[in-house]
């Protein structure tokens, strides 16, 4: 287990607020640049990633997505070193780890800390030694450890646990004591591997809400691997599709949930939003609805509700929002809605052509 504590120097407790970086040109904090990895040799060798080249900005809440065996636990494992890399290389804070000794590594990772799916605590130790371990190991004198663990136990609103056990812990208190002690050496970057994947939807919820102050009140920069897309939609900034060993898609969340490129993005994408009616839905809509439908795109900068509204008026034409869902994030809004279109069907004709004027429209079939 790695908690990216070795090595830690002693140091203010606090770090100072950090901006988000969105469109900045300062070098990255993280480099993938043509990374691959293949484990085994021969006949037997699995191409975990191929030629990945990526940056993760200072301040990103950044979210690697994929399905099972896409290359994301083995990409988050390379940014603290627990893999090395078989061609290319990673930078981190402007050094090449692909070129350091095991010695040298051990700094790199004292920068970083870990937290996991299944929290990986210390059953032996209360949660008070469960968050000073790594401070013990760098060696920082008691008074320190102490006053460190409180601020932390304040932090993550677990101060009255202090005593107790992770036994005695629900999964969110025992994920609240894995980022405290991620946390406890004053790391840059926070990695979460699969960290909410074994919590229920309410506590999935008070821990994205953590990492998201990790990430704005201590600045700290977090890596957040997921299957599931609406841990991204929730709190990333920025995010990295991953299939098969390939990096097929990044970009701003807002991007590439509005704009998917590759199919595998637009599967996870609509198994998030659910704002396209499946084979059952549409059956249902045709029974209860006589009129045409459209599927169409709303987005920050369409105009569908003033077109809308402009051929009710000069037409025939009424309309209704009969399927589907808006999304809002922090740099915009959109989804998928179905409308069913009634009228002449000249007047319907006429408005399915200005509403392709504005935005994307697919008949429903
Ligand atoms: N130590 C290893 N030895 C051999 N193969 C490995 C090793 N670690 C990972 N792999 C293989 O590399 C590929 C990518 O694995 P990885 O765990 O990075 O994927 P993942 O996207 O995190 O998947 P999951 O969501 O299922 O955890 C898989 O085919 C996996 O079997």
């Amino acid at each position: 287990m790695s908690t990216g504590a070795e090595g830690a120097p002693a140091g203010a407790p606090s770090s100072p607020d950090r901006p988000r970086t969105d469109g900045d040109t300062v070098a990255p904090l993280i480099q993938f640049q043509d990374v691959s990895k293949t484990f085994g040799q021969g006949p037997d060798a699995v191409s975990a990633l191929r030629g990945v080249t990526l940056d993760i900005q200072a301040g990103d809440i950044f979210a690697i997505i994929g399905g099972s065996g896409a290359g994301k636990s083995t990409l988050v494992r390379m940014i603290n070193a627990l893999e090395s890399a078989t061609a290319g290389h990673i930078v981190i804070e402007g050094t090449d780890i692909t070129t350091l000794s095991e010695r040298e590594l051990r700094q790199v990772r004292s920068r970083m800390g870990m937290i996991f799916q299944q929290f990986n605590l210390m059953r032996s130790r209360h949660v008070y030694g469960n968050i000073a371990y790594p401070l013990k190991i760098a060696k920082w004198p008691k008074d320190k450890q102490k006053a460190r663990v409180t601020e932390l136990l304040n932090f993550v609103g677990l101060l009255d646990k202090a005593w107790s056990y992770p036994d005695q812990l629900s999964g969110g208190q025992k994920q609240r004591v894995g980022i405290a002690r991620a946390l406890a050496t004053n790391p840059s970057i926070l990695l979460a591997d699969e960290s909410t994947s074994a919590l229920d939807p309410e506590t999935t919820e008070d821990v994205l809400r953590l990492l998201q102050r990790v990430n704005s009140e201590l600045g700290v920069t977090v890596v957040v691997i997921t299957h599931e897309m609406d841990v991204v939609r929730s709190i990333a900034n920025r995010v990295a599709v991953l299939d098969r060993g390939r990096l097929i898609e990044v970009g701003s969340v807002y991007e590439v949930f509005s704009r998917p490129q590759a199919d595998t993005t637009r599967k996870f994408v609509e198994s998030a939003l659910r704002d396209r009616p499946d084979g059952v839905d549409v059956e249902r809509l045709k029974q209860r609805h006589q009129g045409r439908l459209v599927l169409v795109d709303v987005t920050n900068d369409d105009r569908i509700g003033r077109v809308l509204a402009h051929r009710a008026r000069v037409s025939d034409l009424e309309f209704d929002f009969v399927f589907g869902g808006i999304t809002s994030l922090h740099d915009g809004s959109f989804g998928k809605i179905t409308l069913e279109l009634v009228g002449s069907p000249d007047s319907v004709d006429r408005t399915v052509a200005d509403l392709r004027a504005v935005t994307v429209v697919e008949d429903v079939a």
